[in-house]
C-alpha cells in the first residue's frame, strides 16, 4: 500500500480550550471531505502524531492509497470469483506495504528476504499451491473476516509459510508461534470448566419478546448477571428489577449503582460480615461482565458475537460465565456458531423460537423523493451525522412537524431525552431523525422506518448495510406495547425499495465464527521477546503471527492500534497500555484523544489527576452542530475519566468533580439541541453568528482548495511511482 507523510500541511491539532472551535473546524472538514471523497479512492487521515500533543499547532496528512476499492458484497454473494480477485488485490498491496516490511524488519527478516519470500509466497498462492489459500477455502474467510481482516489474513498466512518453508527465517519462530497460539479457546477458563452450565437459547426477530422471557427467568432466580451491548439497555434492566422490587446493582464502563433500597419493596438477599448487603442480580455492559458463581446469566443480542470489534466480550461471557443457567438472546444466526462452542465445551444448546409480536411490513411504495410525505409517528434513518440535521431541517421546513434526534454521538442521557420527547405524543415531536444507534436500547413508538439510504461509509469504503443491520432497524417500527402496534418500512427513495424489500424478506446468514482476543499476560509474554519494538507494532506482530481455529476470528485491533499510536511516547508499563488501549472511545475523536494522552501521563508518573486540569468546558452553549460536536467530544472526554476511576481508582479518585461536569455537559448539549431547533436560518443561525459561520465557510473553501492541490500532487506522485 503505497503512502507518504504530507509534512508541510500545518494544521491546529489537538486543542483543549474553548478558543477552539474555528480550528476544530478543520479536521472536521478534512475528514469529511475523506467520505466524501471515497468514491475517488482516496483516504485522507488525520494522523496524531506524538509531537502533535505538544501544543506545536502542527500535524500531519498520511494519505493512503487503497486504488480501486469496490463496494463490499453482501455475505451470500461472496463466492470463488471474488475470493480469487482479492486474494490477487490483498498479496499485491502485502507486498507493497511499509507497515508489513517494518513488522517484519522486527522479526529480523531483511528487505531483500522480504521481497524474495513475499514472491515466492504470492505465487504459490495464485498457483493454488497453499491450501488455506485456495480461492475455494477463501469464500468462508472472506465472509468470517471481512475486508480488513482479510488483508490481515493474507499477512497471517505469510509467516505460517514461512513457518513451514523457511523456519530459519525469524529467530524462534515456533516459540513465537506458541505463544501466540489461540486454537483452544475451549481450555481457557477451566474453573467454569467444573460448572455443570444449562445453556438455553432465545431466538426470534425483533420485537418477539426473547429478552423478556430470559429476563422474567433472571428476575426469579436467586442470584444472576445480565449483560448488554449498551449503556442504556443495562440501566433499563436496572431499573426495572429494582422496580420490582429485587434488588440489583449497575455496573457499566461509565457507571456504578448499588441497588435502590429507598424502594421499601427492594431487600436484599443478605449480609456480609462488615453487613454490607448482598443484592440478588447484577445488570452491567458485557465487557464488564464478572465471572462470579452465579445461578442464572442473561446475554443479550448473542449475534454480536460475530462482531469484528466487540465479539470477544461476547466470546468471553459464553466460555466463562459461571452460572448453572446461562440465557442467550438474539438472532437465529447466532444458533450454529454457540452449538458448535458448546459442542467443543461437552455443553448441550436447548433453542427456543420465537415469532415477532405484532405486525410488520415493508411497504410497497417509497416516498418517492418527497419530504411532504413524512408523518407523525415517523423516524427517518441516515447513517452520517451531518445528514441527521439536514433531513431534520427539511421535514421542519416542508411540514412544520418537529423533529428529534438519535445518533450515536449524542450521550445516552442525550438519547433518553430524546427518545422520550418521541414517544410523548403531547410534546410537539413527531418525527425522529436517527442513524443506526436506534438499532438496539431504547423503547421507541414508532410507526414507520423510513430508510433514506441503505448503504453506509464502513471506514474503508461505502457498503451496504447487512441484512440483520436492515432487519434489526426496520423492525423497531411497531414495537409490541408502544401503541404503535403495526409497523411499516419503507424507502425515502424509488430506487432503494427492491433492496429494502430483499432485505426484510432474507434470513441474516449463518454467523460463522465468534470473535477472540489475547489475553494481557499472552501479550506481556510476546513483548518480552522484543523489548525494544514499541507497543503499537508488538500487538499487529502479535497478530501476524497467531494461529486461530475456523469457529473464531481475532477481533479487530485498529482501533486499539489508534489509541496504542497516541500514547507510544509515554513511560508506560506493557499492562497499563493494554489496560488503556481498550479505553471505550476513538482515538479519531481529536479531542478525546488529546485528553487520553494527558489522562495516560498521569498513570505513567502515578499522580492523582484532577478533571478539571484537563478539562475546562466553554461557557457558550453550542449553536450550531460543529459546536454541539465538540461539546459531545468534551461528555467522552469526561466519561472516559469515569471509566478510568474504576481501573485506576487512586489515581483518577475526584469522581465527583467528574461526575458534576457530565451533569453540565448534558445540560448544555440538551440546551444546544433546543437552541439549534429554535433558531432561523440554516443549522438554527442567525444574524452576526451567520456572518461569522459565513466567514469559517471562506476560509474552509480556501483550506479544501489547498487540500485540493495537495490531492493533486499525492495523485501525481503516485503516477510517478506506478510508472517508476
Ligand atoms: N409476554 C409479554 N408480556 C408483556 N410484555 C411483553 C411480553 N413479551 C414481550 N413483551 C414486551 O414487548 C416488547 C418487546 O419484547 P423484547 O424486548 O423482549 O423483544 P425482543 O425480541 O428481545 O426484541 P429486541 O431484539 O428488539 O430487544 C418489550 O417492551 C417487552 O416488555
Amino acid at each position: 500500500m503505497a503512502f507518504f507523510w504530507l509534512k508541510s500541511m500545518h494544521t491546529s491539532a489537538f486543542l483543549l480550550r474553548s478558543n477552539t472551535l474555528g480550528k476544530n473546524n478543520k479536521h472536521k472538514q478534512r475528514w469529511e471531505r475523506q467520505e466524501e471523497r471515497n468514491d475517488i479512492n482516496y483516504a485522507i487521515q488525520f494522523n496524531s502524531r506524538n509531537d502533535s500533543f505538544k501544543n506545536t499547532g502542527r500535524g500531519s496528512i498520511r494519505v493512503l492509497a487503497h486504488g480501486s476499492m469496490p463496494t463490499w458484497p453482501q455475505d451470500d454473494k461472496i463466492d470463488v470469483n471474488f475470493a480469487q480477485s482479492q486474494r490477487e488485490r490483498a498479496l499485491r498491496s502485502f507486498r507493497t506495504d511499509s507497515g508489513v516490511i517494518k513488522r517484519c524488519q522486527n522479526f529480523g527478516i531483511s528487505f531483500a528476504s522480504f521481497n524474495m519470500w513475499s514472491k515466492k509466497y504470492a505465487d504459490d498462492a495464485i498457483a493454488e499451491k497453499i491450501d488455506k489459500l485456495k480461492a475455494e477455502n477463501l469464500v468462508g474467510v472472506l465472509i468470517r473476516s471481512g475486508r480488513e481482516g482479510f488483508q490481515y489474513f493474507i499477512i497471517n498466512q505469510f509467516f505460517a509459510y514461512l513457518s513451514d518453508n523457511a523456519p530459519n527465517l525469524v529467530k524462534n519462530i515456533a516459540y513465537l508461534r506458541m505463544l501466540a497460539d489461540l486454537r483452544y479457546p475451549h481450555e481457557w477458563m477451566s474453573n467454569t470448566r467444573k460448572i455443570h452450565r444449562r445453556i438455553i437459547m432465545h431466538v426470534g426477530p425483533t420485537n418477539s419478546g426473547k429478552t423478556y422471557h430470559a429476563l422474567q427467568r433472571l428476575q426469579n432466580s436467586r442470584n444472576g448477571i445480565y449483560c448488554s451491548p449498551l449503556r442504556l439497555l443495562a440501566y433499563e434492566v436496572y431499573n426495572r428489577m429494582n422496580k420490582a422490587g429485587v434488588s440489583c446493582t449497575l455496573v457499566t464502563g461509565e457507571d456504578r449503582r448499588g441497588a435502590d433500597f429507598s424502594n421499601s419493596n427492594v431487600k436484599p438477599v443478605g449480609y456480609n460480615i462488615e453487613g454490607e448487603p448482598h443484592v440478588a442480580i447484577k445488570s452491567c455492559t458485557i465487557e464488564m461482565a464478572s465471572l462470579d458463581k452465579r445461578e442464572v446469566a442473561v446475554v443479550d443480542e448473542i449475534q454480536m458475537i460475530a462482531d469484528r470489534q466487540r465479539g470477544w466480550a461476547w466470546t468471553n461471557a459464553l466460555l466463562g460465565l459461571q452460572a448453572h443457567e446461562i440465557h442467550l438472546c438474539g438472532e437465529v444466526s447466532a444458533v450454529p456458531i454457540v452449538k458448535k462452542i458448546c459442542a467443543a465445551l461437552d455443553e448441550d444448546v436447548e433453542v427456543r423460537e420465537y415469532s415477532r409480536l405484532g405486525q410488520l411490513h415493508t411497504s410497497k411504495k417509497s416516498l418517492n423523493g418527497d419530504w411532504s410525505r413524512i408523518k407523525p409517528g415517523d423516524c427517518v434513518v441516515t447513517f452520517s451525522r451531518k445528514e441527521i440535521f439536514e433531513i431534520k431541517k427539511t421535514i421542519e421546513e416542508n411540514t412544520g412537524m418537529r423533529c428529534a434526534v438519535i445518533y450515536g454521538g449524542l450521550p445516552p442521557e442525550a438519547r433518553v431525552e430524546q427518545a422520550n420527547l418521541f414517544n410523548d405524543p403531547n410534546s410537539g415531536y413527531d418525527v425522529l431523525v436517527a442513524s443506526d444507534a436506534i438499532g438496539m436500547g431504547i423503547n421507541l413508538s414508532i410507526r414507520r422506518i423510513v430508510f433514506t439510504t441503505l448503504s453506509k461509509f464502513d471506514g474503508g469504503s461505502v457498503a451496504h448495510i447487512s441484512v440483520s443491520q436492515t432487519r434489526q432497524i426496520g423492525g423497531r417500527a411497531g414495537r409490541f406495547g408502544s401503541g404503535a402496534d403495526a409497523g411499516e418500512v419503507t424507502t425515502f427513495k424509488p430506487e432503494d425499495l427492491k433492496q429494502l424489500t430483499e432485505s426484510m424478506g432474507a434470513q441474516p446468514p449463518m454467523i460463522q465464527a465468534a470473535g477472540i482476543i489475547p489475553s494481557s499476560e499472552a501479550i506481556e509474554t510476546f513483548s518480552h521477546q522484543f523489548p525494544d519494538v514499541p507497543f503499537s507494532e508488538l500487538w499487529s506482530m502479535f497478530r501476524d503471527i497467531s494461529t486461530v481455529d475456523d469457529d473464531y476470528f481475532l477481533s479487530s485491533f485498529s482501533g486499539q492500534e489508534q489509541i496504542a499510536q497516541c500514547i507510544e511516547h509515554l513511560p508506560l508499563s506493557v499492562r497499563d497500555r493494554y489496560q488503556l488501549i481498550y479505553a471505550p472511545i476513538n482515538a479519531r475523536d481529536s479531542i478525546v484523544a488529546a485528553c487520553l494522552v494527558k489522562y495516560a501521563n498521569y498513570v505513567a508518573n502515578n499522580t492523582e489527576c484532577h478533571i478539571g486540569t484537563v478539562i475546562k468546558l466553554p461557557v457558550r452553549v453550542p449553536t450550531n452542530r460543529e459546536q454541539l460536536q465538540v461539546f459531545e467530544q468534551w461528555h467522552r472526554a469526561i466519561t472516559l475519566f469515569i471509566w478510568l476511576s474504576f481501573h485506576y481508582p487512586e489515581i483518577f479518585s475526584n469522581i465527583d468533580e467528574a461526575t458534576e461536569l457530565k451533569v453540565q455537559c448534558e445540560k448544555s448539549i440538551a440546551q444546544g439541541l433546543e437552541t439549534i431547533r429554535n433558531r432561523q436560518g440554516p443549522e438554527g443561525t442567525t444574524g452576526s453568528q451567520k456572518k461569522r459561520e459565513e466567514r469559517h465557510e471562506r476560509k474552509n473553501l480556501k483550506s479544501s482548495r489547498a487540500l485540493d492541490k495537495i490531492e493533486m500532487a499525492v495523485k501525481n506522485h503516485m503516477k510517478q511511482t506506478a510508472n517508476a
